[in-house]
This record gives structure tokens, C-alpha cells and sequence, in this order.
């Protein structure tokens, strides 16, 4: 569980708050969607949520940030770390440096928490085969395409087996078989009832696993319900936020009068399917 308490937080050197006012929960086990144009705030919520900020940043905050029922303000780092996995936007700033090869840095967070070498083999072993990346286990993390650290920084994460999981645009660098094994792997966490934060600008993807969406702007939550309500809401548009390719296919066909006004906008391809056999009544044209 996530709540945010009247939440606002401002850089050191920043003019303007990026988070104002942010009240809101996400429920143990709920998949929260984020979306918002540049500068939103987005990875700012991402640090707060796993206490990145205020610990390692500094800055001033007010209100407070509660995840698990600790205010993280006052739960130093590496306690918070054990619970609550970030997954940074640039996997290079995640990369520890000090390791070799990819099954040694996914072993790293292990060995400082002092995890028995046993478990720490299998729990490498099973996060190289949920994101099919055994084939990097014995390279150098620098020697990577931007790709594979992607998938090497989210693997880094969820050998910690963190109840709270915080991802910041995970596949930014991925092409669409990473991001697969991306979202194959957030889903699974999904269903074994992890709490998810996914920061993501590919919609598609997310109106199919979120729970629910926030729209962030200006630092404040613009938006906040189903995917299927708000990713289809006409304002996304003017505040930067391109919405998915399906939406914007029924947007088109309701402007050539072939998608009733009272039928709501797709999000998925399943609703768009669905919605054109009905207004074809099914009729297929070759
Ligand atoms: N380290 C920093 N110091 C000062 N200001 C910052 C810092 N990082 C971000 N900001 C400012 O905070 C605001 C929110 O930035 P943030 O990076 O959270 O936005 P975002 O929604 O994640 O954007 P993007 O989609 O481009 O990643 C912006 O005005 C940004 O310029």
C-alpha cells in the first residue's frame, strides 16, 4: 500500500515545485499506470515513492509519503530498498560498477543484504529465465546494448523480491521483444500481487495491465480512474499526451459517422475489434 498524504516536493535548485499537493493511495497489489507530458513530474513521483527523494536528493518536501506503512521521509534507504524496488529510466545510472558480468550485478543487492550464497544462485538463476536474459549472464553490464541493461537494471530489482516495484519508463530502450519480456514480466509480478507504479509512455501496453491510470501535469494529478476512461479522454490531446492508436482510429471513424456518439472509444485492440463488428454488425469487407 501507497498513500500519499498532501504531498509536494521541490529540487534544491528547482524554481517551481514538481509535486504539489499530491494526495492519493494505490492499494497492495494494484497496478498503477503513469502518464503525463515531459516535465510532468513523473520520475519525481517515482523517486519520492521509493525514497530517492528526500534521502538521496535533498530538496524540500511537505506532507509525507507512507509505502508499507513506513513514512519514508524518516526510514533511512537501505531499509527502504528491501521493500520497495525503483527501476531507473537510464539503466547506466543503475549499473553498480563494481561487477563483472551480469550474474554477478544481479547478485549485488543480494550479497549486501548478506543472502546465503544458495539462495542468492537461485534467485539469479530464476530472474535470468522470467526475463529470458541467460544468454547475458556472463557478460560485462557495459558491454551492452542500452536494451539489455534495461532488462539487466529491472532484473537487479526483482531478484530483491520487492512487495512494492517502481518502474520508470522500463522499456524506453527496448525494442518490441525486450519490451515483451518486459511486460510478460511486470504482469507476472502482477498476478503474484506485487504493487506496481509503471511509469510508461507506451499506452497500448499499459491500457492492457493497469488497473488504473493517473495522468500527471504540472506536478498535480490531472487525472486519476480506469484505463479505459481515462486514456480515451479528449484532454490527453492538448496537454501532450498522445493517446493509443486504437482511440485515435474510432476518433476518426466517429468523424465519418462510423462510430455512434454514444459508444465510448476504445483503449485496446480487443475494444476496437469489438467495437467496429458492431457498428459493421459484423459485416467483413474483402
Ligand atoms: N534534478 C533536478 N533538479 C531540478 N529540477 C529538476 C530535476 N529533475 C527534474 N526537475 C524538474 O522537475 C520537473 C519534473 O521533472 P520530471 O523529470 O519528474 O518530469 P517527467 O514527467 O518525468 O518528464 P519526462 O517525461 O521528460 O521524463 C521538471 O520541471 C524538471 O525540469
Amino acid at each position: 500500500m501507497i498513500e500519499l498524504d498532501d504531498f509536494s516536493y521541490a529540487y534544491p535548485t528547482g524554481s517551481r515545485p514538481a509535486l504539489r499537493s499530491l494526495r492519493l493511495a494505490v492499494p497492495a497489489g494494484q497496478l498503477c499506470g503513469v502518464v503525463g507530458p515531459s516535465g510532468a513530474g513523473k520520475s519525481t513521483f517515482a523517486h519520492a515513492l521509493a525514497g530517492f527523494i528526500p534521502h538521496a536528493l535533498g530538496g524540500e518536501t511537505a506532507g509525507r509519503v507512507v509505502v508499507g506503512g513506513r513514512t519514508v521521509a524518516d526510514t533511512p534507504l537501505p531499509d527502504l530498498v528491501r521493500d520497495v524496488g525503483l527501476v531507473l529510466q537510464n539503466p547506466f545510472n543503475q549499473i553498480s560498477g563494481v561487477k563483472f558480468t551480469v550474474r554477478e550485478e544481479l547478485a549485488f543487492g543480494l550479497e549486501n543484504l548478506g543472502v546465503p550464497q544458495e539462495e542468492m544462485v537461485r534467485r539469479v538463476d530464476a530472474v535470468l529465465a522470467e526475463l529470458r536474459i541467460e544468454g547475458l549472464a556472463d557478460r560485462s553490464p557495459y558491454q551492452l546494448s542500452g536494451g539489455q541493461q534495461q532488462l539487466v537494471a529491472l532484473g537487479s530489482v526483482l531478484v530483491m523480491r520487492p512487495s512494492v516495484l517502481v518502474l520508470d519508463e522500463p522499456t524506453s530502450q527496448l525494442d518490441p521483444v525486450g519490451s515483451g519480456q518486459v511486460f510478460d514480466a511486470v504482469r507476472a509480478l502482477h498476478r503474484a500481487g506485487v504493487t506496481i507504479v509503471l511509469v510508461e509512455h507506451k499506452l497500448e501496453r499499459l491500457a492492457e495491465i493497469a488497473d488504473r491510470v493517473l495522468v500527471l501535469r504540472h506536478g498535480e494529478v490531472a487525472l486519476d480512474g480506469p484505463p479505459a476512461t481515462v486514456l480515451a479522454d479528449p484532454r490527453l490531446a492538448d496537454w501532450g499526451v498522445a493517446g493509443t492508436r486504437y482511440t485515435a482510429a474510432a476518433r476518426l471513424a466517429r468523424e465519418r459517422g462510423l462510430w455512434p456518439e454514444d459508444r465510448d472509444l476504445p483503449v485496446t485492440l480487443d475494444a476496437a475489434v469489438a467495437g467496429f463488428r458492431a457498428v459493421t454488425g459484423g459485416v467483413e469487407s474483402r
